[in-house]
């Protein structure tokens, strides 16, 4: 595999020439920088994206836990999430490679509003394919996709939502390699697909560590960010890598349960990391949610984008050699992150962002510097996160107000 005994290219023999053709334009235009792609595709990211994203301190977090806290802005990208760095990037690199079509799944919407506000960006023709439960649920989205120009392709096969999305957009990808690019969604998928995606998030931890040097004078202690495939994750961790003293902690969704129902094939979470088992998806080995027959199991989260039951292989690599940390927290504990960031910060997180913010909560307070009160836990010994501490907020909630209104309304 490309990392260590993970990734790979598990596809069928249909597609071994598109994938062979990326691999060649991606080291070409992405590493060599060739035609000065790189640089058109920063100055884009600039002035269409709105990046540099701010390295902002969170003052009352920061009063709260006792510790420097340092928000990474990604939810400040144009469109409202990380995702618009990966779309933008892989559009880009479609157009120099002379495709004249643009394909793409999603599940939360994210993804697919950042492509279709690439394409429409870059004169390129974009379709979607979206699972008709996903649909149903991420409206707006659907909307924001329709309205930049891009055709919404409803997916009604199995339970209608990502993974048969993936698997239709494979299915066309393969009879139209010839003029069209699958833009990937996360870092997932057959080799080139995750080290590509990296490295168009990885704009994320180049800023962020020049930041903190320059606001800090150092390196921070550890850099929190949620996983759902792991691109935000390993943007807003590729640079920290060879930083050995700082911590990496992905925050994963623990749903609303760890127990799993082997006979329904069902896992109440997506805590892939910490509890899959490694296997085949998309195209790639990894570590997956599976049935003890290697059957893929349903996963859940109250975030849609944490919502799979996969995880990108260079992420499961860097978990087996223990240089990234995997936890994971429950729909309720992130639900109250999402309001306390809103009420305390004046940021309303994505409610896959939410999940970092729930689990700083989690490990608690520095016991003898932060304010006290009855629901913060006692700060615990072997404490990961140290002293100054990044998080990555890796989107914003106005696409989940819906869902928190009504899970508020339950709770
Ligand atoms: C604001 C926000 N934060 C984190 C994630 C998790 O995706 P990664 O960053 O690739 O782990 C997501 C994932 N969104 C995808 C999407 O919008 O299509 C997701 O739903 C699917 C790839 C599963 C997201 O929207």
């Amino acid at each position: 595999g490309n990392f260590g005994r993970f990734g790979g290219q598990y596809v069928p023999e249909a597609l071994m020439p598109a994938l062979e053709e990326l691999e060649d334009a991606y080291r070409r235009y992405v590493l060599e920088n060739e035609d000065g792609f790189m640089d058109d595709f920063r100055r884009r990211l600039r002035d269409f994206g709105g990046r540099p994203t701010p390295l902002q301190r969170a003052d009352r977090l920061s009063e709260r836990y006792g510790r420097e806290i340092y928000l990474k802005r990604e939810d400040l990208v144009h469109g409202g999430a990380h995702k618009l760095n990966n779309a933008l990037g892989q559009v880009l690199l479609a157009k120099y490679m002379g495709k004249e079509r643009i394909i793409a799944e999603t599940g939360a919407g994210q993804h697919g509003t950042a492509t279709a506000m690439a394409a429409a960006h870059l004169d390129m023709p974009c379709e979607i394919y979206m699972g008709r439960t996903d649909v149903n649920r991420q409206r707006p989205n659907v909307f924001r996709m329709r309205i930049n120009g891009a055709e919404v392709n409803p997916v009604d096969a199995g339970r209608g939502t990502l993974k048969e999305a993936i698997s239709e957009t494979m299915r066309d990808w393969s009879q139209t390699v010839e003029h069209t690019h699958y833009v990937i969604g996360s870092v997932v998928g057959p080799h080139p697909f995750p080290a590509m995606v990296r490295d168009f998030q990885a704009v994320i931890s180049e800023e962020a560590r020049e930041q903190i040097l320059e606001e800090t004078d150092g390196l921070p202690d550890s850099v929190v960010a949620c996983a759902g495939g792991g691109s935000n994750t390993m943007g807003a961790f590729a640079e920290f890598i060879p930083d050995e003293s700082v911590s990496l902690v992905a925050v994963e969704a623990g749903g609303s349960s760890l127990e799993v129902d082997e006979a329904a094939g069902v896992a109440p979470n997506s805590a892939t990391l910490s509890t899959g088992e490694e296997g085949v998806l998309h195209g790639a080995r990894t570590t997956l949610l599976q049935d003890s027959h290697g059957q893929i199991m349903e996963s859940h989260s109250v975030s849609a984008g944490l919502d799979y039951a996969g995880v990108g292989p260079e992420l499961a690599h860097l978990v087996d050699i223990g240089r990234v940390t995997p936890v994971n927290v429950d729909d309720r504990v992130a639900l109250e992150a999402f309001h306390r960031l809103s009420t305390e910060e004046g940021i309303i997180p994505a409610l896959e962002t939410a999940h970092a913010f729930g689990y700083l909560h989690a490990v608690g307070t520095d016991a003898d510097t932060a304010l006290t009160d009855a629901d913060t836990p006692p700060v615990e010994s072997d404490d990961p996160l140290g002293e100054t501490i990044i998080i990555n907020v890796s989107g914003r909630g106005d696409k989940d107000l819906e869902t928190v209104i009504e899970q508020t309304a339950e709770m």
